[in-house]
């Protein structure tokens, strides 16, 4: 267990649980470890996932590898059409793999596609900057959306696939689209039968977020140039890791009961905090996650994320001194992809204690002032550190934060594989804009003199 390459340390959570009171959640892990494993727990029909990259279709994967190649040879831009999790993880993974500033660089200085994201909003600006930004360059298109019917992307990709057959012609755009939904049903899978566009399936036993590790998330990454064989064995070796119900020998199981814990002595919001930029987009897809995992039925924690030392300059003050509903699970990378040492010589600056420091150095000690400061204002802070920025470590992290959240969502009562909440709102835009079959409340909204 201690050869794993992501590392779950507890030691600061002293002053906030005592120390009997994970043991004390072991019933309650193992009949929620059952209800995920045995496929009798809530929303038992979402949990594919947890096997994922053991059972992985290897001609599936030759496929994806094969629709990559032929997008590098055919274009210098793929637009990834996606919200929520038919977009969140490959974005992080992208991010947490790439060069920071591998996406302004020259096509000439890329070896593989520039990856762009559409769909994930309804803002036209954006959308037309993204054209923009495209220019006259080749491109080709991957949209994803299991449901096939989400409005965001629809829009998005609607717009994208005129482009393209005003550029390359109706048969020859066919061939630059990639289609990645549901086998069986949705307008998105219809209209790619009909169109012959290639196809990718969403297994019906994932949810969008589960999904990182099913073609929605691998050919982006693959098109990236990212080894997804590496990504599927961390997270092979992660269900491995994580698959004893004995909490003393599962830290994916740990950081679940702990955060229970927290969350019923009144730590209702939880920042996921990095310390490394690449690490943002991790934080988007972990708010996902656990959000639509666990924010239901009137209760969860409510996630956030904290991107330091950047944000310590703008809520640090709340964090420190604010209201003490919050913890912190820091998630730190020990061995950065490169370092870079503080130039010596330079007396005015008053930096000369730090002179021929590497950043590397000087970054940690600001994550371990940060968290021992916080944990001294009444933030309890978990601490999950990896050990470098690879494919394989990140397979098994996603895994980690995967399987967590399924135990985590039983623990705390829910169907941790629904999301009834986020169609509100898709109800009253619906109606808003008079879509056919929401008349009665397109009807009401105007008794209400809101349109
Ligand atoms: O892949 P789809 O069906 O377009 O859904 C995108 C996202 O929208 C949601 O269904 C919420 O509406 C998420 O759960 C999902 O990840």
């Amino acid at each position: 267990m201690n050869n794993t390459p992501v590392k779950l340390t507890t030691d600061h959570l002293a002053n906030f649980v005592g120390p009997e009171e994970l043991a004390m959640l072991q019933p309650m892990v193992t009949v929620a470890d059952q209800l995920l494993r045995s496929g009798t727990g809530a929303g038992h029909d979402y949990t594919d996932w947890v096997h994922l990259a053991s059972q992985f279709d290897s001609a599936e994967l030759v496929q994806i590898q094969q629709a990559a190649a032929k997008i590098k040879n055919q274009s210098k831009v793929l637009v990834v059409v996606g919200i929520g999790g038919s977009y969140l993880g490959a974005r992080a993974v992208i991010d947490f793999l790439s060069d920071y500033f591998n996406s302004a660089y020259p096509d000439g200085d890329r070896d593989f596609p520039q990856i762009l994201f559409a769909g994930n909003s309804i803002s036209p600006s954006y959308l037309n900057s993204l054209i923009k930004l495209i220019g006259d360059r080749d491109f080709s298109v991957n949209v994803i959306s299991k449901s096939g019917t989400t409005t965001e992307p629809a829009i998005a990709f609607r717009v994208l696939k005129e482009l393209l057959e005003n550029r390359y012609g109706h048969q020859a755009a066919r061939d630059r689209i990639y289609v990645t939904t549901d086998a069986n049903q949705g307008a998105l899978k219809t209209l790619a039968d009909q169109q012959g566009y290639e196809k990718f399936v969403i297994p019906a036993g994932v949810g969008g977020r589960f999904s990182v590790l099913t073609a929605v998330g691998l050919l982006p990454i693959a098109a990236a140039g990212f080894d997804i064989d590496q990504l599927l064995a961390g997270a092979k070796e992660a269900e491995n890791a994580y698959r004893s119900a004995d909490l003393s020998q599962n830290p994916a199981y740990q950081y679940a009961a702990y955060r229970n814990i927290l969350y019923r002595k009144g730590y209702t919001t939880e920042l996921l905090v990095n310390y490394e930029p690449t690490l943002v987009q991790i934080g988007e897809w972990w708010k996902q996650l656990q959000g639509e995992s666990e924010g239901k039925d009137g209760k969860g924690i409510f996630t956030a994320t904290g991107n330091f030392s950047t944000d310590l300059h703008s809520f640090g003050q709340y964090i420190q001194e604010g209201r003490r509903n919050l913890f912190e699970t820091v998630l730190r990378v020990k061995n950065p992809v490169s370092d870079l040492a503080v130039p010596t010589g330079q007396a005015e600056d008053g930096l000369g204690y730090l002179e021929g420091e590497n950043l590397s150095y000087v970054n940690r000690m600001a994550s371990e002032g940060t968290l021992l400061a916080h944990v001294a204002g009444g933030v309890p802070n978990l601490l999950v550190e990896i050990d470098k920025q690879d494919e394989f470590t990140l397979g098994h992290l996603l895994y980690f934060f995967e399987i967590a959240v399924g135990v985590s969502g039983y623990l705390n009562g829910v169907n941790p594989f629904n999301q009834p909440g986020v169609e509100a709102y898709k109800q009253n835009m619906f109606a808003l804009l008079n879509k056919p079959g929401y008349e009665d409340l397109h009807q009401q909204f105007q008794d209400q003199g809101l349109i």
